[in-house]
């Protein structure tokens, strides 16, 4: 029958038909039929979604990898790995699929490709002398700081040179996947805005020395302000610890370092120093002291837990015992100790006495980066050049002090340095898509020996994204490369070395 309307009275109706060929007719039922399955699908995918999300706990952050590399013992690497975030801390560590089905969140990070590990903690830095990086090269220490470093900072560093400067290295180190570090410089307060506003976790220990420094006229005046700078901010903020920061044994008398150690005990915060960087220094301090460097500072009872050394590349055997008797945390700084040509750090020595070493990179201008990739890519290669020995300081030994390891120097390692439920979440993924980075046989040894800082993709401190896929989320570039041109023209314009 052909397709035609037909109008009837019927019954007292009127009746519209239409009637329709075979071929409608079929098409009708079939989308009749596919309504009806595509109906009962939505029905039965909605419930399923709240059955789900009905079980599972919600949670801020999961954030996956191919690989997670916790520097926890317990489980130390986790194939198709995940994390859940809560509050800024690791609620849950476990297969993507375990944590997919257990827990719901607000944002997700996928893992694919990626590595996810612990931030990396930087424990020693001057940040701000990102300002004065390749002003003086090719020096020694002595020479690099009494001619060019002091003066400079005496001419340059204020309030807006260590803003600028902070953020620059902030951006930096966000760049490189360094999630914690140490700051010894001058203006802490204007650091601490900085950190803050950038999302970093941050120790900031004002420097204090026995001589004229930025805006002091010596130890006093700038030890005042460092007591006053840590009442203001201790227990303040999550992420921000005050500390106490002596220059070195050369340069802060016996009277100024006890007064330094008993402040820092009194206030309950860590104290960092310089210690046995040169063989200059051990001559100097022996000659001072009749004692070598650390032998000197125990005599005076500096030597405890609170305390975290940087350098440290000439103690001899009995002071790396008394190190590790002491509890005293030690950062090496390969990259800065090379450069001004200190030495080589006895590593291997200490790591087997038993010290707590973790890394750091020193400031800009004398490494000239601050790039912990860099750090630990030397750490795994200097110590089997000196010892002769290629099993010294194994790739995971060294990933472990870029990471936990410093955080155990610093006093921090019940907050920070692995992925492990109860800690803060400071984490990091990192690429494995790049050709250096192919084929993955040992995701470990790829992050010590082939990685570098291009290869960190995102970053997260107290479960925050501070870079996502390489993007900057705190910190506004632009500006910073502005205004970090401009006082760098006037340095370049002004600056004047005193030799
Ligand atoms: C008082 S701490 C800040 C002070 O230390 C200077 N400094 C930077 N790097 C080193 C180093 O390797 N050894 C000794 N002193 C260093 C920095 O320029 C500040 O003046
Ligand atoms: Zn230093």
């Amino acid at each position: 029958m052909d397709d035609k309307l037909s109008i009837k009275i019927q019954q007292g109706y009127l009746s519209v038909r239409y009637h329709l060929t075979k071929y409608y007719k079929v098409l009708v039922l079939f989308l009749c039929t596919t309504l009806f399955v595509l109906f009962g699908q939505i029905v039965i995918a909605q419930s399923n979604y709240n059955l789900g999300t009905q079980g599972k706990q919600r949670v801020e952050l999961i954030v996956g990898g191919d690989f997670i590399v916790t520097m926890n013992e317990a489980q130390p690497i986790i194939q198709n790995g995940a994390i859940a975030i809560k509050d800024g801390k690791i609620v849950a560590v476990d297969t993507q699929y375990k944590i997919m089905t257990s827990y719901r969140a607000d944002k997700t990070l996928p893992g694919d490709g990626l590595v996810l590990m612990p931030g990396l903690v930087n424990g020693h830095s001057h940040s701000a002398m990102v300002l004065f990086r390749g002003l003086a090269d090719d020096l020694a220490l002595q020479d690099w700081l009494e001619n060019y470093i002091f003066p400079a900072e005496g001419q340059f560093v204020d309030q807006n040179f260590v803003r600028v400067g902070e953020q620059l290295a902030c951006w930096e180190m966000i760049r490189g996947g360094t999630t914690t570090f140490v700051d010894m410089y001058f203006e802490p307060d204007v650091a601490a805005q900085v950190v803050n506003e950038c999302g970093l976790r941050a120790i900031i220990a004002p420097s204090s020395i026995d001589f004229p420094s930025p805006g002091f006229k010596g130890w006093d005046d700038a030890f005042a302000l460092a007591i006053d700078f840590l009442k203001r901010w201790k227990g303040k903020n999550e992420r921000i610890i005050p500390a106490i920061a002596a220059h070195a044994p050369y340069t802060v008398s016996p009277e100024h370092l006890t007064q330094a150690i008993q402040a820092a005990r009194h206030y309950d915060v860590p104290l960092t120093i310089h210690l046995a960087e040169t063989q200059g220094e051990v001559k100097d301090v022996q000659q001072r002291y009749n004692a070598t460097p650390v032998k000197h500072l125990d005599n005076l009872n500096f030597l405890d837990p609170r305390v975290f050394a940087a350098h440290v590349v000439w103690p001899n055997a009995s002071e790396i015992a008394l190190l590790a008797k002491r509890g005293v945390g030690v950062i090496h700084n390969p990259d800065s100790n090379l450069k001004l040509a200190s030495g080589f750090a006895p590593i291997p020595a200490m790591l087997q006495a038993g010290v707590k070493v973790g890394l750091g990179t020193d400031g800009a201008s004398s490494n000239n980066v601050l790039d912990m990739w860099n750090a630990i890519r030397l750490t795994a290669l200097i110590h089997k050049g000196t010892t002769l020995d290629p099993t010294a300081v194994p790739a995971k030994t060294v990933l472990r002090m870029a990471t936990l390891g410093s955080a155990e120097a610093l006093g921090l390692s019940n907050k920070i340095g692995a992925i492990k439920v109860g800690l803060q979440a400071d984490v990091i993924q990192i690429q494995l898509k790049e050709p250096h980075l192919l084929p993955l046989y040992d995701v470990i040894s790829h992050l010590v020996y082939a990685a570098n800082s291009q290869d960190v993709d995102t970053v997260i401190v107290n479960g925050k994204v501070l870079m996502e896929k390489r993007q900057m989320l705190t910190l506004d570039t632009e500006r910073i490369r502005r205004e970090a041109t401009s006082i760098a023209q006037r340095i370049k314009s002004q600056f004047r070395p005193s030799n």
